[in-house]
């Protein structure tokens, strides 16, 4: 490949390893993006679509958005801010995967059991800028002197580790289930952010001419995270019952109610929010529901 194969296409930044990859790949799927990624190549042309895939770092894509290099890109919320480009960059859509939160951890059985009593000692990091900010404000409220301010220091990985090594007092790190934290000893006592992976578009003016490119692309991505929250639930009421079923599940404009042969009863078809599906169902059945069907969906535009 050389770079004339690039002229006029879309460059779309996606993580190329860690958390947010497969998932990656599963809505560039779901959105009928196909591409072919040769081994080891970082850029990969799509083949139905002026587009080409760009293989990053996550934590590089904000700073390769926000400069105008890529045009779009999936990353996520925290490492946004951590680069400092929530200003160069929309956040165009939130995707509900990436789910984490940036926490402030000590080790459980210390004798620093607050953020106040953390402030002025060793914090090992990550996400200095993220981190450094909390504790700079955090010394503010103490009125630590300069002497005194906490320290923050970066490293790239095994954050969690930094207490044991006897490197850190205590560490700001993601947490998702919190079995890092535990299996490391530690807890967590603040959050200092909740993150999620986000679909990212450039600010850059040039990039003008390919936002109905960008539209199609994510409004095709919406289209695949709705369809991954929700289900559509069919169901049969009588007419009698058809207000207090509806209430339940109102749908996301509105049900579909269609009469059926059988005089008085109705079928109504709505989309449910999947996490909701198993409370809807049992208040449906206690207001006379019968035939109570739910089915997934594959793909939605909404
Ligand atoms: N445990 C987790 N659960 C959910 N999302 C996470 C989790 N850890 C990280 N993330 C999200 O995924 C992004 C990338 O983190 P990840 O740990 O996969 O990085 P990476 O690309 O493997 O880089 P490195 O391992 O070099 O730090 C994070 O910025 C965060 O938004
Ligand atoms: O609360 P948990 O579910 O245990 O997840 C938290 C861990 O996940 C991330 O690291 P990851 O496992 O992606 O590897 P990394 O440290 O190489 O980035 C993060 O840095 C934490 O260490």
């Amino acid at each position: 490949m050389n770079a004339d194969s690039l002229d006029g296409r879309l460059l779309f930044a996606i993580p190329k390893k860690g958390r947010l990859h497969e998932k990656c790949l599963e809505l560039l799927a779901g959105a009928d993006i196909q591409f072919r990624r040769h081994n080891r190549l970082d850029v990969a042309l799509v083949l139905n679509h002026p587009v080409a895939l760009v293989f990053l770092p996550a934590s590089d894509i904000p700073s390769f958005v926000g400069k105008g290099n890529v045009d779009l890109g999936i990353t996520g919320h925290d490492v946004i801010l951590e680069a400092q480009m929530e200003e160069h960059v929309e956040e165009a859509l939130r995707l509900g995967f990436g789910k984490c939160a940036l926490q402030v951890q000590v080790p459980e059985a210390g004798p620093i059991q607050s953020v106040d009593g953390l402030a002025g000692k060793r914090v090992v990091t990550s996400f200095e800028v993220l981190a450094g900010g909390y504790f700079t404000e955090v010394d503010a409220r103490l009125k630590k002197a300069d002497a005194e301010r906490t320290k923050i220091e970066y490293v790239g990985g095994s954050v969690e580790a930094a207490c044991a090594l006897g490197l850190a007092d205590g560490i700001v790190d993601l947490v998702e289930s919190g079995e890092t934290m535990r299996a490391a000893g530690l807890h967590a006592i603040a959050t200092v952010l909740q993150s999620e992976a986000v679909l990212i578009k450039s600010r850059v003016a040039k990039h003008e001419k390919l936002a109905p490119l960008i539209a199609m692309i994510t409004s095709r991505i919406a289209g695949v995270i709705a369809a991954g929250k929700y289900v559509i639930c069919e169901y049969n009421v009588t007419r009698a019952q058809l207000h207090a079923a509806v209430a339940i599940t109102p749908g996301r404009r509105a049900p579909t109610v269609s009469p059926l042969e059988t005089e008085g009863w109705v079928a109504v078809s709505a989309m449910v929010l999947k996490n909701t599906v198993a409370s809807v169902m049992d208040e449906l059945v206690k207001v006379g529901a019968e035939d109570i069907l739910i089915f997934n969906l594959d793909n939605c535009r909404v």
